[in-house]
């Protein structure tokens, strides 16, 4: 692949002596004589290594490296700056260090020095990405592993780790609600080459489509009447990385073209904006709805479709892998025990033949809420079938059977209220001060009522 070199050098003779040199080594030379300059094209795409002369006939090459970073934020990946500096200046080299430069070259400087010089940034560089992303690997195995051991689950871990591996292929990412796709799509990013680079996300249902527009794209200062500073789009934010988009299918008609010449140029403009950026982006994408059947309904374009589409992975529902219930449901438990202070509840034999037989429409999610609610139940003891929500005990009918029948199944009036607080627990994300205050009792008769 050829690689790209903004040189930044108001001096017309070193300027194009470098640039035609660099261009016989094989790079694309882009140049720009003034930091104005510079900072444009800069923002307009991504180069390899931006060489950079401090003096600039308007601002400090320093200057230009402060914008830049400050530009790119905490979640962008920044450019590659070498500085070239006149030989008494080595404090100022210290200087650009610090403000971001990744090396600096003295000048007068040797054509040859340069280019191996060059060879060496960008080689570190690739280093330092390879062994973020080793780190990333590990650090993905061991603390936030996913958990499933079924064929099925296995099988579409298999296709996860293949798809990460492939490049820049798109990814479409298909199941149920709380199936995992979330954080499949984040396995796809953390196991590619791309996990040292940024990894953003956006839930195309979360937003009305001039808002979602401006967020993907950004917007020049001006573009419209709220928008008073220039605004980079989450585009920009996931160069070098993955941008993941949930909820595709809810995308609105107008914005299917505008997304899909950018899955295939990788090119796009700000709102309001006139120069073309480039960026080099994965893309992955989610949905819960038959893309297909919409592409036949005319609700989702076919082209995008077809595009997105390049990999897909199907997430099997919850019900479809029976025997991960039971490995998910202790990891849950073993997860949440020390968030709220407790042991690991143990499971009364009762329990896993309603957690086998339930159909899980909320999928892992809700299992996962059902198993926290029940451990602040439990309060770490064990957790037994009056702990579960009515829903697995009378498969999918909430509120049916609320009240007893006959009286053999009158439960006592402290059931209730357990049930009640736990609810109330559950909702307060297990903040005991909070849940009292909402119930109405203070924070020690709440400690009382789950020691009972
Ligand atoms: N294999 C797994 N092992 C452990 N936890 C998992 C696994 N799959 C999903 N989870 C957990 O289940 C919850 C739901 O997962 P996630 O948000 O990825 O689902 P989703 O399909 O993207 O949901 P939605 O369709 O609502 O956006 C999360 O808390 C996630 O951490």
């Amino acid at each position: 692949m050829t690689q790209s070199i903004l040189l930044v050098e108001d001096d017309d003779t070193l300027r194009s002596t470098v640039a035609k040199f660099l261009a016989r080594q094989g790079f694309e030379v882009d140049t720009a004589a003034d930091g104005a300059t510079a900072l444009e094209r800069l923002a307009a795409r991504r180069f390899a290594v931006t060489l950079l002369d401090l003096h600039l006939p308007d601002m400090s090459g320093l200057d230009v490296i402060t914008r830049t970073m400050a530009a790119v934020g905490d979640g962008g990946s920044a450019p590659l700056f070498v500085v070239m500096t006149a030989y008494p200046e080595v404090r100022t080299a210290v200087a650009s260090l610090k403000a971001g430069a990744y090396d600096y070259i003295n000048k007068p400087f040797d054509l040859e020095d340069l280019r191996e010089l060059i060879r060496r940034v960008l080689e570190t560089h690739q280093l330092r990405r390879e062994v973020a992303w080793r780190r990333a690997q590990a650090k993905s195995a061991s603390t936030d592993e996913l958990r499933g051991g079924t064929a099925v689950f296995l099988d579409m871990l298999e296709t996860t780790h293949k798809v990460a591996a492939a490049g820049k292929v798109p990814v479409l990412i298909r199941g149920e609600s709380g199936v995992g796709k979330e954080k499949i799509a984040h396995t796809i990013h953390e196991r590619s080459m791309r996990a040292g680079g940024p990894w953003v996300t956006l839930n195309c249902a979360s937003l009305p489509e001039g808002l979602l527009e401006s967020e993907l794209f950004g917007h020049e200062r001006g573009a419209f009447t709220d928008a008073k500073q220039t605004k980079r789009g989450l585009l920009e934010l996931a160069d070098g990385g993955t941008l993941f988009l949930d909820e595709i299918g809810d995308l609105a008609p107008a914005l299917q073209p505008k997304l899909l010449r950018v899955l295939e140029t990788q090119r796009f403009r700000r709102l309001g904006g006139q120069a073309e950026l480039s960026v080099d982006v994965r893309f992955v994408a989610a949905t819960h709805r038959d893309l297909r059947a919409m592409t036949r309904d005319g609700s989702f374009r076919e082209d995008l479709y077809f595009r997105l589409n390049v990999a897909a992975i199907d997430i099997p529902p919850l019900r479809e892998r029976q025997e991960d219930i039971l490995t998910l449901a202790r990891h849950f438990l073993e997860q949440v025990a020390p968030e709220i202070g407790i042991e690991v509840p143990r499971i009364a034999a009762d329990v896993p033949p309603l957690l086998l037989a339930y159909r899980w429409p909320g999928n892992i999610r809700e299992l996962r809420n059902v198993m926290e609610r029940a451990a602040i139940l439990s309060g770490g003891d064990t957790i037994e079938v009056r702990h579960l929500p009515k829903e697995l005990h009378d498969d999918g009918e909430p509120g049916a059977a609320a009240w007893p029948g006959d009286e053999s199944a009158i439960r006592p009036l402290s059931d209730f209220e357990a049930d009640y607080i736990a609810h109330v627990l559950y909702l307060c994300g297990g903040n005991k001060t909070q849940a009292a205050a909402l119930l109405g009792v203070t924070r020690a008769t709440l400690r009382n009522k789950l020691a009972d």
